[in-house]
């Protein structure tokens, strides 16, 4: 059986070639004679999945090392009779790091504390409610909005858009795409909602670029609007608009879920899916996938504040090691692609060991996922 993969899904080659013979292409275009003769397709965000690509050809799985599946015609794949899986909450925890990374570097910069601040998060799913537990972990105050959520009656306390507009004070977005529907997000952060915004407050998107209406933000920035931005998704992608990150405090190529670990569990949700597919069922424990982190261990003295924390969380992930490379290179064709390809490594909270000898720093460590021990020199 010929599978094809993603060049950039890191592990596909070795886990796929248990099941079958694996080609590896590009997936912006996906070069469509390579198509012809295989069954099984796993792609990653960049590849559109829909008729104009399947029609007529023998793909019986689909699978998206990816949380986000507006790239995927799902209904397509139904109609067409192709098994699809997607890898959901593969890369949550990036994402969440990525946006604590963010937090603290304009906290230090602007001098104010996370703890006087209210966060409010649009999207409570796999993304939002990680977020939500480590930013509550910190004493951070939290608003939370999620219609569908809401809709189902799940027990959170949920809040319509307008009041996380009103109060808060960081407005962080992690819905996925939707063009239509009840539960409409495309450009949900439109100029009116922008404008809303307290002054000074600070507006990051990392799920999917046009839920932010770029052209409006761009308007409300123009005008000298007091508003700290963070963009890592941008509308469109690749081809994002220079002007405009030119007037963001951090962008970024579209990297918030790029862990080690958050590509590999992507790979190893749609290999085990893929695997159940043709009824020869394979588990993967990711730690026997992943290398030892560039530095592992350290030991931690006395108490825990937002400074020792943001030194803590810099040194496992600091994102303007991602924000200075795309200024570089915006703008010239291709380059926003080569930037995610040619990723550096990055890993996870967890995989620094920290040895505190303050038993609450350690306590309020481990709630924020990272792999901290108290342990007393007696
Ligand atoms: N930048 C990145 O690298 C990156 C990484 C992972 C995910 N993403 C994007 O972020 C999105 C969220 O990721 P996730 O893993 O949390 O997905 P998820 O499906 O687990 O959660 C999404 C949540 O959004 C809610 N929602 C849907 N429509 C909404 C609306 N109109 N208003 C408010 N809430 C709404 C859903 O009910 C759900 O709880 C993904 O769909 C993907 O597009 C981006
Ligand atoms: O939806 C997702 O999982 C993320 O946006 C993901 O990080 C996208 O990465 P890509 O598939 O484009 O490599």
């Amino acid at each position: 059986m010929k599978i094809l993969v993603d060049e950039n899904m890191p592990y596909a080659r070795e886990l796929f070639s248990r099941v079958g013979e694996v080609t590896a292409v590009a997936g912006r275009p996906i070069p469509v004679s390579e198509l012809a003769d295989a069954q099984a397709l796993m792609v990653r965000s960049v590849t559109k999945v829909n008729a104009d690509l399947l029609d007529g050809k023998d793909i019986k799985f689909v699978g998206t090392a990816t949380a986000g599946t507006d790239h995927i015609d799902e209904a397509y794949l139904e109609r067409a009779g192709i098994a699809f899986s997607a890898a959901p909450g593969c890369n949550a925890i990036a994402v969440v790091e990525y946006v604590f990374s963010s937090l603290l570097m304009l906290a230090e910069r602007d001098g104010f504390r996370l703890t006087d601040r209210t966060v409010g998060i649009v999207g409570v799913g796999n993304v939002g409610s990680r977020l939500q537990a480590r930013l509550q972990a910190f004493g951070v105050r939290t608003l939370l909005c999620d219609p569908p959520r809401a809709d189902r009656g799940d027990e959170e306390d949920f809040q319509p858009l307008e009041r996380l507009v009103r109060e808060a004070d960081v407005l962080t977005f992690h819905t996925p795409l939707f063009k239509e529907g009840p539960y409409k997000s495309l450009h949900l952060a439109d100029e009116r909602l922008i404008s809303a915004l307290k002054p000074g407050a600070v507006l990051i998107n990392a799920c999917r670029g046009p839920v932010v209406d770029n052209a409006a933000l761009l308007k409300c920035l123009k005008n000298g609007q007091r508003l700290s931005v963070v963009l890592d998704v941008w509308e469109p992608e690749p081809e994002l608009n220079v002007e405009l990150l030119n007037l963001v405090d951090i962008g970024t190529p579209h990297i918030a879920g790029y862990t080690l670990e958050g590509k590999a569990r992507g790979t190893t949700q749609v290999f085990e899916a893929f695997s159940d597919f043709i009824g020869q069922r394979q588990q993967v424990a990711l730690d026997t996938l992943l290398p030892a982190p560039e530095f592992g261990r350290i030991t931690f003295h006395g108490p825990l504040d937002q400074a020792t924390l943001k030194r803590l969380v810099h040194l496992v992930y600091d994102v303007r090691r991602d924000d200075a490379p795309l200024r570089k290179v915006a703008g010239q064709p291709g380059e926003f692609d080569k930037l995610r390809k040619n990723y550096q490594e990055r890993r996870e909270w967890s995989s620094l060991y920290i040895q505190c000898d303050d038993e609450s720093a350690a306590t309020t460590l481990q709630k924020l996922g990272f792999n901290a021990v108290y342990h007393t020199a007696r």
